[in-house]
């Protein structure tokens, strides 16, 4: 009987999961797999990790399967189960960062038919391409207007029955504690996008900017693991009222740093639009950075708010961001690789993208724009609360000296003066 290995790598969900649904229709047996890498380790994102597995593992069990584990590098252990399980064939979603295509190279390049499915992103990467030529869009606002007007496939239903073959040893999943700000996993994920579309999303217009609101979904680690599909999210959200239409977009800014990412598999090393831009070593001002500690307190929020949680508002990354590159002239790489290693949505596609757009070495339209972090804290915290709540030294002063120190005619205790002069 024929047998596909469906191998799971960042799509960690049963609903609208095109490879698993193709391999479930083709009516053979079905072998899921996930292989935990030692080489790539997920670091911060390891409990969420094992909790997205546990939770897929639980799924396919009730649909009478099952998800196999194993270690080790994933094409190896991929190709020994193939040959254990006789597979004549793997399904799996297609990626864009370098580690995902030269897995699907290395698979391709393997004795067994190799299929590969969209699922990552709305649109797929390379669907797109602009009638000036290129494979790719290099500008937002013409992606918006095709992605807008293109045509998708359907959002799939989870397969009713898994038919997973009997005697297959499952493997273990390691013992894990969740992380302490949000639980993995599509249960939870679904959970989520209902509550967010039910109550959050009215209001995301006008509130995605109010850091202390917190007015965002959240839904991005779940986005990160794949735990919940970006096409069913979009479609939903199309289906309500006129402003739903902003966080659209912001899924649209997702699936364009993917295509990027696709065309361009080095973003996070080299400069997307090479400049003769040169940065600073600063080790001391860094590691200020990193822990909160420049003393200008909405750069310090958000970075607090990094560590504390292993997420951070968007308004508050770009601030952190623009700060380290534009004012202490720090390469977007530092700064690219620290939320990398504590981001439960850091991924390739959106993390690189993003700083690059910050540096001014990428996809921005206004590369030379640097952002003033007082008035930013002026428009975005008016009333310091996202301030007191990430920086304790300054909880009990006025919204004003909360968001500006440097003003009082005494320094605050335990907090530092600016890194550079602001204003
Ligand atoms: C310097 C910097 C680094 C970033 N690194 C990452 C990262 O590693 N991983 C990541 O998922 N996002 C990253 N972002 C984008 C954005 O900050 C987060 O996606 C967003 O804050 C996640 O919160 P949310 O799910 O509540 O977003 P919502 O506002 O609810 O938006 C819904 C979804 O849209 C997508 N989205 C929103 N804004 C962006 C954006 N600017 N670029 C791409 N996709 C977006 C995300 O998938 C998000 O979950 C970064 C932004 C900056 C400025």
């Amino acid at each position: 009987m024929d047998t596909a290995i469906v191998l799971f790598t960042r799509d960690l969900r049963v609903h609208d999961h095109p490879a698993l649904s193709a391999a479930c229709e083709r009516g053979g047996r079905v072998v899921p797999l996930f292989v935990l890498d030692p080489e790539v380790p997920a670091g911060h994102r390891t409990g969420f990790l094992l909790d997205c597995l546990a939770d897929l593992r639980e799924s396919l069990r009730s649909r009478h399967g099952d998800l196999l584990v194993r270690r080790g590098d994933v094409v190896a252990e991929t190709m020994r189960l193939a040959r254990e399980v006789e597979a004549d064939a793997i399904y799996a979603s297609a990626d864009v960062s370098e580690l995902g295509r030269s897995r699907e190279r290395r698979l391709a390049g393997e004795r067994v038919d190799v299929r590969l499915f969209p699922g990552l992103t709305v649109v797929p990467p390379g669907a797109l391409t602009p009638s000036g030529g290129g494979d790719h869009y290099r500008v937002f606002t013409p992606y918006w207007r095709a992605w807008s007007r293109s045509r998708r496939r359907a959002v799939l239903p989870a397969p009713a029955r898994v038919p997973v073959p009997s005697g297959l040893v499952a493997g273990d999943l390691p013992d894990h504690s969740s992380h302490p700000a949000l639980e993995g996993g599509e249960s939870a994920a679904r959970a989520r996008m209902n509550r967010w579309m039910t109550r959050g999303l009215d209001g995301y217009a006008d509130g995605h900017d109010d850091l202390a609101g917190d007015r965002t979904s959240r839904l991005s680690p779940y986005l990160r693991f794949g735990c919940v599909s970006p096409l069913e999210l979009a479609d939903h959200a199309e289906a309500g009222a006129d402003e739903e239409h902003t966080f659209v977009r912001q899924l649209c800014w997702r699936d364009f740093f993917h295509q990027v990412a696709w065309a361009f598999p080095r973003i996070n090393r080299d400069d997307y639009r090479p400049g003769s831009r040169r940065w600073r070593d600063d080790a001391h001002a860094v590691s200020a950075w990193k822990e909160g500690m420049t003393g200008v307190p909405i750069v310090d929020a958000g970075m607090r708010q990094l560590l504390a949680e292993g997420w951070m508002h968007n308004r508050a990354r770009m601030i952190v961001a623009d700060y380290l590159v534009n004012h202490l002239g720090v390469d977007w790489r530092a700064g690219a690789a620290h939320f990398f290693d504590l981001l439960l949505d850091g991924d390739v596609a959106n993390n690189s993208g993003n700083w690059q757009w910050m540096a001014g070495t990428g996809n921005s339209t206004r590369p030379g724009r640097v952002l003033n972090p007082v008035r930013q804290a002026r428009r975005f915290d008016p009333g310091a609360a996202y301030i007191r709540r990430y920086v304790p030294e300054l909880a009990g002063l006025p919204a004003i000296d909360a968001r500006e120190p440097w003003r009082l005619s005494k320094e605050v205790p335990g907090y530092p003066a600016p890194l550079t002069p602001v204003e």
